[in-house]
């Protein structure tokens, strides 16, 4: 359960920024400029690269090996252009350091990284072998200032990466702390309602039909009375005592506990036997009972709660909503039938 992963849509986006940045300057560039044809001749070659490249991540399904991809096709495109224009002197040589930033936002920041180390060893063997390269341009660089432009390139390429990895951290704490809020009830630290409903739908339309499953609908009995009397801040504190103890009487691999809404709590039993799933919710119905919670009158209050649960197997089940109906229909019967107890769609025990 995650929140959507924004870069197959930064991926497309750049693929087309790569395209304008390759077509525009390839058009108009000689209207206003005298230069040599093979600028004209490696800008086509560039603008068809990337084309195929935008056709390739805008029909098909996201993939890992595209990020390498437009790695690779940024390289190819800048690099020639680099080399024949005069190395660390030529115009295109400041759009190195933004590979790195690049990549860390589309791919990851070890292959920023590793983009970042290919680059600088790349600047300094420009500077190093800067006489064997032929420069199209003819322009006449002092060693001097081809020396001061290396150096501000390398570390405008180091802080470009750097940049990447730290905005990347900051991301991924984010998300994670978004994923979290979205699927964590705030008060009690269990699942919330939206969350159970997920688990619920995905194990529906997932395979695996056989798996036995029971549902508990769990209400803590007079919860109103205990907010009337006691305030709604104790309230709390009591409806977090329950979902602790309800989430320490099921079994962690295979089960899950929700707060469903209020002081409703939604436990999912998987793989489980009928008279297993009864065992449990009775355990659970006990284990309430058994709390004992500190009033702010220093009085020691006791709780129970009325558990509906409704047993079956996935090969029957359509809806959640179904589920969900069946499993409150059996809370409704055991509210109605004096509380405190199981009330389960095989059999009434307790
Ligand atoms: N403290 C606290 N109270 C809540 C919260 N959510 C719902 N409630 C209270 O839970 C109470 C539910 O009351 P009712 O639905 O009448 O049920 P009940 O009093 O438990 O009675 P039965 O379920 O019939 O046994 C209401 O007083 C709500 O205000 C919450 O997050 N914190």
């Amino acid at each position: 359960m995650n929140i959507e992963d924004p870069r197959p849509r930064l991926l497309k986006l750049s693929v087309l920024i790569m395209l304008m940045l390759t077509l525009l300057p390839t058009i108009f560039v000689p209207m206003f400029v005298a230069q040599s044809g093979y600028f004209t001749l490696l800008g086509s070659i560039n603008v068809l690269m990337f084309s195929g490249l935008y056709l390739v991540v805008s029909t098909q399904q996201p993939k890992h090996w595209h990020r390498f991809l437009v790695l690779l096709l940024g390289l190819l495109a800048l690099l020639p252009l680099i080399f024949i224009s005069g190395g660390v002197n030529s115009q295109f040589a400041p759009l190195l350091p933004l590979l790195p930033v690049f990549i860390a936002l589309l791919s990851s920041t070890r292959d920023a990284q590793f983009l970042c180390a290919f680059i600088v060893l790349f600047i300094l063997g420009l500077l190093y072998f800067q006489d064997d390269f032929v420069d199209l341009t003819s322009e006449q660089v002092s060693i001097n200032k081809s020396r001061a432009r290396a150096i501000w390139l390398v570390l405008a390429t180091l802080l470009g990466t750097a940049f990447g990895w730290a905005f990347n951290g900051t991301n991924k704490e984010l998300r994670s702390e978004l994923t979290k809020r979205a699927y964590q009830d705030e008060l009690t630290g269990v699942k919330n309602r939206r969350n159970i409903l997920e688990v619920l739908q995905s194990k529906i339309y997932n395979p695996d039909k056989n798996q036995t499953l029971a549902i508990l609908m769990i209400d803590v009995d007079f919860f109103k009375k205990i907010n009337d009397t006691y305030g709604h801040l104790f309230g709390d504190t009591c409806l977090q005592q329950v979902a602790a103890c309800i989430a320490d009487s099921i079994r962690e691999e295979s089960d899950h506990v929700s707060r469903y809404g209020g002081e409703e709590f939604l436990v999912i039993l998987t793989g489980i036997k009928p008279q297993q799933a009864l065992k449990i919710a009775n355990s659970i119905r006990e284990n309430i009972a058994s709390l004992r919670v500190k009033t702010p009158q220093n009085e020691v209050l006791e709780m129970t709660a009325t558990i509906g649960c409704h047993y079956t197997n996935f090969s029957q089940v359509n809806t959640v909503e179904e589920l969900i109906h069946e499993a409150d229909s059996a809370l409704y019967q055991g509210k109605q039938t004096g509380r405190n107890k199981v009330v389960s769609s095989l059999e009434q025990i307790s």
